[in-house]
């Protein structure tokens, strides 16, 4: 469970976040949606404890990120649009390492196991992570999910660059963690995946939320007509 509640962050007098609130339940996916400068990584920083809230709080899994900053961090799990990983270590090597980060010692088969979860071809799991494409690291990062048992996932931009093969495959793993009971936060600027992977939408301008759907709701078009008009109003 995530609960974001009255978020406010300021940088000088410029406020980023302002008084973002948003509930997402154990399996859902959440896409927010605005346009460049909206907030959304802010919002997701916040989440991460890279920067502190001015007001308001978030909740991870019952616990206070500000408060219980480690608790918090070893029940997230995060993509960002390039998943960071050592690259002259292997997909295995990395996993290794992530999770045990997030307090999680695994046999080798168990890794190679989450890997394979993941759709990480069996021949990449012991080759340097340099040589990957961006859709492999992703899968690494999917793994780690998976290894951490996160409870919460946050997605900034994850398919951003990828081809719609490899988008659409992401989007199926993100299914299987919703299976899992992962609640999932993805911001983007996918009109298309939003829709069809989210529970919910939110569109998010200057820092609130202006807008939130259900995504089943609404169809492909009449997304992108919200958007649009959202944006003029
Ligand atoms: N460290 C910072 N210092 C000052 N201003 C910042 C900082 N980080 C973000 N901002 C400002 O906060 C606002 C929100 O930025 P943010 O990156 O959260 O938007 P975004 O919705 O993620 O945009 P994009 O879609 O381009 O990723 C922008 O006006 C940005 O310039």
């Amino acid at each position: 469970m995530l609960q974001i509640d009255r978020l406010v962050k300021r940088f000088g007098s410029h406020t980023a976040v302002n008084g973002l609130t948003i509930s997402i339940a154990p399996g859902e996916l959440f896409a927010l949606l605005g346009p460049n400068g909206a907030g959304k990584t802010t919002t997701i920083n916040c989440l991460l404890g890279f920067i502190q809230p001015d007001e308001g709080q978030a909740v991870i899994d019952g616990l206070s990120v500000v408060q219980q900053p480690l608790e918090t961090k070893r029940r997230l799990a995060y993509i960002p649009e390039q998943v960071n990983l050592y690259g002259h270590f292997t997909g295995l090597e990395n996993l290794a390492y992530f999770a045990e980060l997030g307090g999680h010692r695994y046999a080798e088969s168990r890794l190679h196991d989450f890997l394979a979860e993941a759709g990480l071809q069996p021949e990449a799991h012991e080759r340097r992570v340099s040589g990957y494409s961006k859709g492999m690291r992703q899968k690494v990062g999917i793994a780690i999910a998976l290894a951490k048992e996160a409870k919460v996932l946050l997605l900034d931009e994850p398919t951003s660059g990828l081809d719609p093969s490899a988008s659409h495959e992401f989007s199926r793993l993100l299914g299987r963690l919703r299976e899992r009971g992962v609640a999932i936060l993805m911001a983007t600027h996918d009109l298309f995946r939003a829709k069809e992977d989210a529970t919910r939408v939110g569109i998010m301008r200057h820092g609130s939320l202006v807008r939130e759907l259900t995504a089943a709701e609404i169809s492909h078009t009449d997304l992108e007509k919200l958007y649009l008009e959202t944006m003029r109003d």
